[in-house]
């Protein structure tokens, strides 16, 4: 009856949540943090340990692209298959910003956006350059989907969500279920890419409904991430001296000045890092310092909770694209609480480097005064396979 309260649905496990609708989504995280997320990991490569998922990712067909690591400790004949976290994250982004308005005006179909399009049609859409390396992801998470019978435009949201809570710090994303499970292919040239110039990447996202500080909003994202494609000398080099924690540091690190690559000289989209074993995208080095964004920017150095408050609004909106929110409905709790952020963490200065090396931008407020971390001049460790 209006004003009363809903009664809550009880789920397996005697979990409760909003919609009854919303059960299924228990199984899929307690199936997902246990065989894609070993048990609950962030920011690490992921041996995928699990007999299940060995024998699943060998079956024939399963994967379409070569085995890459050994994992000793896969007790079946699995080959092996090294899965990195976070980029069960990446790929919230890359099915969502599929989506072009601007497109659909001049009459050509535009995209879809959030609908799992770079699932359902990963033939094609993982094919397209910026999308370099999203096979391995897209069918190692595929059958959970389907094992599940869920979309792939909500599995890929949900993944993404429950796959950072694992992240000290991270925020508790909303999570809305119900996108329709038939697609069509995302068009080419949709994802940005590193090396592409800021305006065109600020119209990029200005087409998919973004402004530029939303840009920032959602690059909070790069905190736990690292590359595998753009430098594929040096696969798992993260962005942030960091990657297993949903801090500032990256937008520390990304204002030092540049002083080395980490790994084989100057790749496409890529520039000199401040430390050893840090990556630095261009795109990152370039909205950190430009004038319009470059403010907010640093407004998340020192406000955690202002970083993953925005991050959170903007990912509601990205995880939507394409689609109609009141047609949704919304399981975010069945998305676990997060854990926090590690006691005593601090925004610092990497070790060995001065308030001289950053390279502030924004005109209207002081770049904040951080201390260096103690001890001599470190490396990052790769993200360890
Ligand atoms: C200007 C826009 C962006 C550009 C140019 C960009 C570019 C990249 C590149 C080149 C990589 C390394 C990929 C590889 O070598 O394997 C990467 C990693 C990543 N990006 Fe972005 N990105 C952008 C925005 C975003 C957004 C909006 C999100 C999510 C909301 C995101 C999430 C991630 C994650 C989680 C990774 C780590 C993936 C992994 O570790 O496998 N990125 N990004
Ligand atoms: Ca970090």
């Amino acid at each position: 009856a209006p004003g009363q309260p809903e009664k809550r649905a009880t789920c397996s496990g005697g979990r409760t949540t909003a919609h009854a609708s919303c059960c299924v989504w228990f199984d899929v995280l307690d199936d997902i943090q246990e065989n894609l997320f070993d048990g609950g990991e962030c920011g690490s490569w992921l041996p995928l340990l699990s007999n299940s998922i060995c024998s699943l990712i060998s079956a024939p067909g399963m994967l379409n692209t070569s085995v890459k690591f050994a994992v000793p400790s896969c007790t079946r004949s699995c080959t092996g298959i090294v899965l990195h976290a976070d980029s069960v994250f990446k790929l919230t982004f890359h099915d969502a910003i599929g989506f072009s308005p601007l497109m659909f005006l001049e009459g050509d179909f535009g995209g879809g956006g959030a609908d799992g399009s770079i699932m359902a049609h990963s033939d094609i859409e993982t094919a397209f350059p910026a999308n370099n390396g999203i096979d391995d992801i897209v069918d190692l998470q595929r059958p959970y989907a389907i094992a599940h019978k869920v979309s792939f435009g909500d599995f890929i949201q949900f993944a993404g969500a429950v796959g950072i809570t694992n992240c000290p710090g991270a925020p508790r994303l909303e999570f809305l279920a119900g996108r329709s499970n038939s697609s069509r292919p995302s068009p080419d040239k949709l994802v940005p890419e590193p090396q592409d110039s800021i305006l065109s990447i600020l119209l990029r996202f200005a087409d998919a409904g973004f402004t530029p500080n939303e840009i920032v909003d959602l690059l909070v994202s790069h905190t736990v991430a690292a590359q595998d494609h753009v430098d594929p000398t040096i696969p798992g080099t993260p962005f942030d001296s960091t990657p297993g924690v949903f801090d500032s540091q990256f937008f520390i690190e990304t204002l030092l000045v540049g002083t080395s690559f980490p790994g084989n000289g100057s790749n496409v989209g890529e520039l000199k890092s401040p430390l050893r074993g840090e990556f630095r995208l261009q795109s990152d080095a370039a909205i950190a310092r430009n004038l319009i964004t470059a403010c907010q920017w640093q407004s998340f150095i020192t406000d955690h909770e202002l970083m993953i408050g925005r991050f959170r609004a903007a990912m509601a909106k990205l995880a939507t694209l394409g689609q109609i929110r009141a047609l949704l409905t919304d399981c975010s709790d069945v998305i676990p609480v997060p854990k926090p952020l590690p006691a005593g963490s601090t925004p610092m200065l990497p070790a060995g480097k001065t308030m001289k090396d950053v390279q502030a931008a924004c005109l209207d407020t002081p770049f904040p005064t951080l201390t260096a971390a103690p001890g001599p001049v470190t490396s990052v460790a790769p993200v360890p396979p």
